[in-house]
C-alpha cells in the first residue's frame, strides 16, 4: 500500500526492493518525497543545523566572503525580491577542499568545520543511493550520477509577525537533478505543487529529509520524472532553517536521456545540454520555475 505522510509521499529506504514503485510513482507523479530510515545521524543533522545558524549570526561583511564558485553559488543577502531570505552556498559540497575554503571565509572552527564535511559526505552518500534507485525503479542502471557535482544552499528566513501569510521564497523548480532538503523540523512554511496545481503544505517531520526533483531530473528521464514547483511561505513569526543538498548534473558532458527512455511513443523531448548552460539559461532569463525547460525542447 502507498504510504504518505500529509499527501507527501514516503519512502523507506531501508526497504528496498519493496518501494521501487512507490518511488517510481513518487518521481513521476509529484516529484516529492519524504525518505526515512536514512543512516544519516538524528546527531549529525542537528548538530548541522547548529552549526549554520551560528554561521548566519555571524556580521555581514563576513558572511559576503562566501564566493561563488559557479554562477550564483555564493551567499545570497536578503534581496527587494525576497526581504526575508538569506542563504550560504558551497560548491562542490563533496570536496574537501571547497568546503575548507568556505570554512576559512567564515572563520568556521574546526569542530565547525568537521560537522559540515561528515554530513555533506553523509548526504552524498544519501543522494547516490537516491539517484541510483530512481534509475533503477525505471528498469535502468544506477551508476550514471557517480561523479556528478554537487552544492549546498543554507537557507534562513527571518521571520517576524509583520511578514505572517507572506512570501519567504518565490515559487522556482530546482534546476538540478534531485534536492536533499533537511527542512526545519519545527517550522513549516514549504508547499509543494501537485499536478492539479494546487498547494500542498509539506508539513515537517523530524528525523527524516525530502527529497525534491529538478528540472535536470525532467531532461534526464525525457519527461518522466517530475520537477516540482514549490515555494516557502511565512507562516509563523519565527526563524526558519533549512539546508538543501543539490546534485547537480554531469560535470561537463551533456545531459541526455538513457536510450531506453527514448523511443517511438516517446520521442525525444530536450536538446542535449550541460548542466551549466541550463544553469546560465536560467540566470539569465530569470525563468525559475522550470519554464526555461521549454526554450531547450527539441520539439
Ligand atoms: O527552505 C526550504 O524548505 C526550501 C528551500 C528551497 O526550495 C531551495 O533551497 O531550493
Ligand atoms: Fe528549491
Amino acid at each position: 500500500m502507498d504510504k504518505t505522510y500529509q499527501g507527501i509521499p514516503i519512502i523507506d529506504v531501508s526497504d528496498f526492493p519493496r518501494q521501487y514503485e512507490n518511488l517510481r510513482k513518487a518521481c513521476e507523479e509529484l516529484g516529492c518525497f519524504r525518505v526515512l530510515n536514512h543512516k544519516i545521524p538524528l546527531e549529525l543533522m542537528q548538530e548541522m543545523k547548529r552549526v549554520v545558524t551560528s554561521l548566519f549570526d555571524l556580521p555581514m561583511e563576513i558572511k559576503k566572503r562566501n564566493e561563488e564558485v559557479i554562477a550564483g553559488s555564493g551567499y545570497w543577502p536578503p534581496s527587494s525580491i525576497n526581504p526575508l531570505y538569506e542563504a550560504f552556498g558551497l560548491y562542490d559540497m563533496a570536496s574537501s577542499l571547497a568546503v575548507h575554503n568556505f570554512c576559512s571565509q567564515l572563520d568556521a572552527t574546526p569542530s565547525q568545520r568537521d560537522t559540515i564535511e561528515k554530513y555533506g559526505q553523509a548526504i552524498h552518500e544519501l543522494m547516490m543511493d537516491i539517484g541510483a534507485k530512481m534509475a533503477e525503479s525505471v528498469g535502468l542502471d544506477g551508476d550514471y550520477c557517480k561523479e556528478w557535482p554537487c552544492q549546498y544552499r543554507i537557507n534562513r528566513y527571518n521571520f517576524t509577525p509583520q511578514t505572517v501569510g507572506t512570501t519567504g521564497v518565490q515559487i522556482h523548480t530546482d534546476s538540478g537533478f534531485l534536492t536533499i532538503l533537511q527542512d526545519d523540523e519545527n517550522v513549516g512554511g514549504l508547499e509543494v505543487m501537485n499536478k492539479c496545481g494546487e498547494f500542498v503544505a509539506v508539513d515537517p517531520l523530524p528525523g527524516s529529509l525530502l527529497v525534491n526533483l529538478g528540472d535536470m531530473a525532467a531532461v534526464w528521464s525525457n519527461g518522466r520524472f517530475h520537477n516540482v514547483k514549490h515555494r516557502v511561505q511565512c507562516k509563523e513569526a519565527t526563524t526558519r532553517v533549512s539546508i538543501a543538498a543539490f546534485l547537480l548534473g554531469p560535470k561537463e558532458a551533456a545531459v541526455e536521456p538513457p536510450p531506453e527512455l527514448v523511443d517511438l511513443n516517446h520521442p525525444r523531448l530536450y536538446v542535449p545540454l550541460t548542466y551549466e548552460e541550463y544553469r546560465k539559461l536560467r540566470l539569465t532569463t530569470k525563468l525559475q520555475a522550470g519554464e526555461a525547460l521549454q526554450l531547450v525542447r527539441s520539439q
